[in-house]
């Protein structure tokens, strides 16, 4: 069956040399972001990553107008958020739907009313209410909830009536600050293929900020890596998972791409090789149509060196196959056998040696 179009068209997320400085007590100044720059185009899902305090917030925030930049622009579809005023800024915010960590959900009202508000915000009239409201509980899957209360509600399903709250002016540009940090990790899987399938039948751009690599993994095609207010990275989110360059995005990737050497192993490695010889360890990446090569046999089968695997796992990151191997071959031959790995397009990491 074909999906179904688009009924709205994201609109572009840009961030063109934003910083923002806050003012603190004493007549001091903190810089919470400097000259961050970070394009999403219309209809694309992109991340934003960073520890506590990297000042992923900050950001989020200002493509809503609730936080203005100290110096750059941030441009929703075209429009300057920053000098925004008055009906120009609604606009703006109705065009934005935001989601949050800990749902933010009125308690004493229904799924149904936590849904319509933004409408009666809005002043759309009730019979229109109606359907959009009972249309956006179908589309999150809680039609046999309507009439329940936030407090009978799981984590999920919450969050589910948070999304349809957020869909609820048909914005343009769905805002996830930490969505799915409150929720366990099947539930996770659910709230993301709900917005993955949002972002699909709806055509509008999401940007979200975690501090989750697996949540970028899973549901972004682009992601900026944030440290201490400034971008330290960013691409695709395959390209990343690849060849990270920057230490942090490399710390964000070490919990998460699975693979480890073995701890009797990493008990025994070296950073210098063995006077006896022994053997390299080595990280290799399989990426896009290598990942399924049989590529360690004809190491085997046209150079005769022999490898010992050690470790590895193939996942998938924005559809595309992408593998990490640890293995160990003959430390006399490794510089051969890494390179003809590199030549059949897989890449290398020499980790270290054993005896
Ligand atoms: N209104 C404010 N006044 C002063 N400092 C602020 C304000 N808002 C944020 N900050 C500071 O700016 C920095 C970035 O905050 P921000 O909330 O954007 O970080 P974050 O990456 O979202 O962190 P977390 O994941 O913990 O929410 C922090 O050091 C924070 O204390």
């Amino acid at each position: 069956m074909d999906s179904p179009k688009p009924s709205a068209q994201g609109a572009s997320i840009r961030f063109d040399k934003v910083s923002k400085t806050f003012d603190k007590k004493g007549g001091q100044s903190f810089a919470a972001l400097q000259d961050v720059s970070f394009d999403v185009k219309p209809g694309e899902i992109a991340g934003i990553i960073g520890r506590s305090g990297a000042g992923k917030s900050t950001m989020l925030r200002m493509v809503n107008g609730l936080e203005r930049p100290s110096a750059g622009q941030v441009l929703v579809g075209g429009q300057d958020v920053g000098t925004a005023r008055g009906a120009a800024l609604r606009t703006i915010r109705r065009d934005v739907g935001m989601i949050f960590q800990h749902f933010n959900l009125l308690s004493s009202r229904t799924v149904y009313d936590n849904v319509a508000l933004p409408l009666e915000i809005a002043g759309v009239a009730s019979s229109a209410i109606r359907s959009r409201v009972q249309d956006l509980i179908a589309r999150v899957g809680l039609q046999d909830h309507a009439q329940r209360y936030p407090a009978e509600l799981s984590g999920g399903q919450k969050q589910r009536v948070g999304i349809a709250r957020a869909l609820a002016t048909q914005p343009k540009v769905l805002l996830s600050d930490e969505a799915t940090s409150a929720l366990d990790p099947e539930t996770t899987q659910t709230v993301l293929g709900l917005l993955k399938d949002i972002n699909r039948d709806l055509g509008l751009t999401v940007l979200l900020i975690t501090h989750e690599m697996a949540v970028v993994r899973d549901i972004a095609t682009r992601v900026a890596v944030i440290d201490a207010g400034r971008i330290v990275e960013e691409g695709s989110t395959y390209d990343l998972f690849v060849r990270p360059s920057h230490p942090t995005t490399r710390s964000f990737l070490g919990g998460i791409t699975g693979v480890t050497l073995p701890a009797f192993i990493a008990g025994r490695l070296r950073e210098e090789r063995l006077d006896s010889g022994g053997e390299q360890v080595i990280r290799v990446t399989f990426t896009g149509q290598h990942a399924t090569d049989p590529m360690l046999a004809l190491l085997a089968k046209d150079l005769g060196v022999s490898v010992n695997i050690l470790a590895g796992a193939i996942e998938e990151i924005s559809d595309k196959p992408f593998g990490n191997l640890l293995i160990s071959v003959d430390a006399l031959r490794a510089d051969e056998a890494r390179a003809f790995l590199e030549r059949h397009g897989l890449l290398t990491e020499v980790l270290g040696y054993v005896g």
